[in-house]
């Protein structure tokens, strides 16, 4: 039957004097209990008629449970207490009936922990829960499935609730026996949609005092008729009915007690609740509850509905699934037809995880590019009121009215707007990113040219010997000094000992050993050692293959993500390229190889803001006069100069007659950022005693015995 005058029904015609004082008193209850009819404590109606299926399976058991603790006593979040109680073991068996009963739970918990139930915690004569091994509980790894093991370990029952897996069966202890059980049902479907209405379900009209609860969540009495909210009675408690209407016609009905729980009427058609309010609007509000969309009406907006079924706990990482079988979102399928015109939905959800988990799974499913969203305003300096509802009744209408003026497009993953960096960009302007004109090198001439700015990737390349290794590691060292970066060092040519004297002797500016190469200049002292292997212990980290097989792009930058996760590390060299395994696919040029392995390398270095240095060989070069390559020479691809944000090359004389034999040219060949230089050659001397570069018209800082 329909409801005689929605949605013009006069709540003020409702109770007659003394019914209204039934349901004061009844009303008492319902603010201070919970109801005792356990068809109104469980939270949804598929799980009510789950329940009742048990109570007739579970009276094929002759033992009854013992405890005394309902099987499905809600907590106050809607969620089923679990008892977690362990079973008794007895010390010494004194009797052959002790020692069957320890027998028949030895097979009866072998048979279930074969079925995958972990049964450890299970206590006998009770319902347990445990996740289910056929689904694993979903998504939210709920304990989802439902074990009754009878006082005597002579059997076991069980149930799944959760819709898409459903999965039940029985097992007994005798030897022999074999579990029976049904595979999960994959869709649970409303069969045999009931047909309702206000006489059947026996609604009433809403008393004054329940009028009053909606008046302090500030929905008025004349939102609460247009909506056709109304109560039912339960003996001598009552609950909160919120009408679901489909052209007119009641198809639905959620309850709701004063403690929010809620449960719906078995076998209805799930829709949005107001589903009537968005035939033929634009713009659509879908809200988290039924006090939501009641909220959004008192801000003056008609043209909002509210899912029946609340929020998930977290955004499925599953593809979609088809529309028949995505049965968490059976309603927003029944409705499409209302939906299909909308050019702006709203999705005005809860602002904490499952709200804004739902808003997501809502955007998928209906278009993102036609979703918004809104940001609910500011509680206090940590706290945002968290939804539509708790602005209208801090804030007031206006300002829940504001929000949705305000709403904002719905993010699409990969679709941006500089406004969505601005925080980023005006970071970047007053200059508190750090490091945005780039860390100097520590050489005059060279700070002109280049500097090291995190996130960037720098080639580097110079004909073999030229000095590219040497060059980098004084780089390294002067960064430390000045900036205290460390660093992570994938130097596979280099052996430990021989790296860290070359880096000892930088840091320490003395020659490692008393050899030829030193000269006259002292050797570092054991003090001096000591302390720079404290330096170097605190300032590299190493990544190494420890066996002979050559380290992958991946494994390297998947070392450094930890060294930066760790560590803090804000640069890493890669020396050299060829070094490295470049197995490919055999459909894979080199060329299409080096591109996407430094695409890898640029990748890791934006996303951990790490500099990365790459050292790449120039190929042969054949009528070599003696002068510095080209980055174009780099062998395997010209995708290095293409992709790097600096190229550099490093090229010593070698040529008395040339210049100074001690000269290094560095040739910033490629500065793709112009705030952190420009292309150019600087020069350094070399100190071979040292190791050192220095500026070029700076003397050595040596020390001579
Ligand atoms: N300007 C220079 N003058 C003299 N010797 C130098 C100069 N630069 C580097 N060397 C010496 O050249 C040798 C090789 O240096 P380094 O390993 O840095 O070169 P590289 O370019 O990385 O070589 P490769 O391409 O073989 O890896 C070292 O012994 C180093 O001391």
């Amino acid at each position: 039957m329909r409801f005689p005058s929605h949605p013009l029904y006069k709540l003020s015609s409702c109770a007659s004097p003394s019914s209204s004082a039934t349901l004061f008193m009844a009303s008492k209850q319902l603010f201070k209990s919970t109801f005792s009819n356990p068809l109104t404590t469980t939270p949804c109606s598929h799980n009510r008629q789950l329940l009742n299926t048990y109570r007739i399976l579970f009276s094929v058991f002759p033992s009854k449970p013992s405890s005394r603790t309902s099987p499905f006593c809600l907590k106050t979040n809607g969620c089923y207490t679990l008892s977690h109680a362990n079973v008794p073991r007895p010390a010494v068996l004194e009797n052959a009936e002790e020692r069957s009963l320890v027998a028949m739970r030895r097979r009866l918990t072998q048979k279930l922990e074969e079925l995958g139930m972990d049964i450890e915690i299970c206590t006998p004569g009770q319902y347990n829960h445990l996740v289910c091994p056929m689904c694993k509980g979903g998504d939210s790894e709920e304990a989802s499935l439902s074990l009754y093991i009878s006082h005597d370990w002579s059997s076991a029952l069980w149930m799944c609730f959760r819709g898409k897996c459903g999965w039940k069966g029985s097992t007994m202890a005798s030897a022999g026996s074999r579990p029976s059980y049904e595979t999960p049902q994959r869709i649970t479907k409303v069969k045999n949609i009931r047909e309702i209405s206000v006489e059947s379900l026996n609604l009433e009209p809403l008393c004054d005092e329940l009028v009053g609860y909606f008046a302090e969540r500030m929905i008025t009495r004349e939102t609460l008729q247009r909506n056709a909210v109304m109560q039912k009675s339960y003996g001598d408690q009552i609950a909160i009915a919120f009408t679901y209407w489909r052209n007119g016609t009641l198809v639905s009905c959620k309850y709701r007690d004063i403690d929010k729980k809620f449960w719906q009427e078995a076998d209805t058609e799930k829709v949005f609740y107001g589903l009537d309010d968005i035939e033929e609007t634009d713009d659509i509000i879908i809200v988290e509850g039924e006090m939501d969309k009641l909220a959004m009406e008192e801000a003056g907006f008609t043209n909002c509905v509210s899912v029946p079924d609340g929020a998930p706990a977290s955004v499925s990482k599953k593809d979609l699934p088809p529309e028949e079988r995505d049965t968490k979102y059976q309603y927003l399928w029944n409705c499409k037809e209302y939906l299909k015109k909308a050019s702006r939905i709203i999705l005005a959800t809860d602002g904490d995880n499952p709200g804004q988990a739902l808003a997501e799974e809502l955007a998928r499913r209906l278009g993102r590019e036609r979703c918004w969203r809104v940001r609910w305003p500011k509680k206090n300096d940590v706290e945002h009121f968290k939804d539509a509802n708790e602005v209208l009744m801090y804030l007031g209408p206006d300002a829940l009215k504001e929000v949705i003026e305000d709403a904002e497009l719905y993010p699409i993953r990969g679709l941006f707007n500089f406004r969505d960096y601005f925080d980023e960009i005006d970071a970047y302007y007053h200059r508190t990113l750090g490091y945005e004109f780039g860390a100097p090198t520590g050489w005059r001439a060279l700070d002109e040219l280049y500097n090291v700015v995190p996130g960037e990737l720098t080639i580097v390349t110079g004909v073999p010997n030229s000095g590219k290794s040497e060059w980098i590691d004084a780089l390294l060292c002067n960064l430390n000094e000045r900036v205290g970066w460390r660093f992570a060092l994938c130097s596979m040519e280099n052996k430990v000992r021989e790296h860290a004297r070359k880096l000892l002797e930088k840091h320490i500016k003395k020659p490692f050993f008393e050899a030829r190469y030193g000269g006259s200049v002292e050797r570092m002292s054991i003090e001096e050692f000591e302390q720079g292997k404290q330096w170097l212990s605190d300032t590299f980290y190493l990544i190494r293959c420890e066996d002979d097989s050559l380290p992958s792009i991946k494994w390297v930058l998947d070392l450094a993500k930890a060294a930066v996760l760790r560590y803090g590390v804000r640069g890493l060299v890669i020396d050299p390229y060829n070094e490295l395994d470049h197995q490919r696919p055999v459909s894979q040029t080199e060329t299409e190889y080096v591109s996407q392995m430094l695409t890898m390398v640029k990748r890791f270095a934006q996303h951990h803001a790490c500099h990365v240095w790459f050292v790449a060989h120039p190929r042969q070069l054949h009528n070599w006069v003696g002068g510095p390559p080209n980055l174009y020479d780099i062998s395997g691809s010209a995708h290095f100069i293409n992709k790097c944000d600096n190229g550099i090359v490093i090229h010593r004389n070698r040529d008395p007659e040339a210049g100074p034999i001690d000269q290094v040219q560095v040739c910033v060949r490629k500065v793709r950022n112009k705030v952190a230089g420009t292309i150019g050659d600087a020069f350094l001397l070399y100190d071979r005693v040292t190791g050192q570069f220095l500026d070029a018209n700076e003397p050595p800082s040596l020390k001579k015995k």
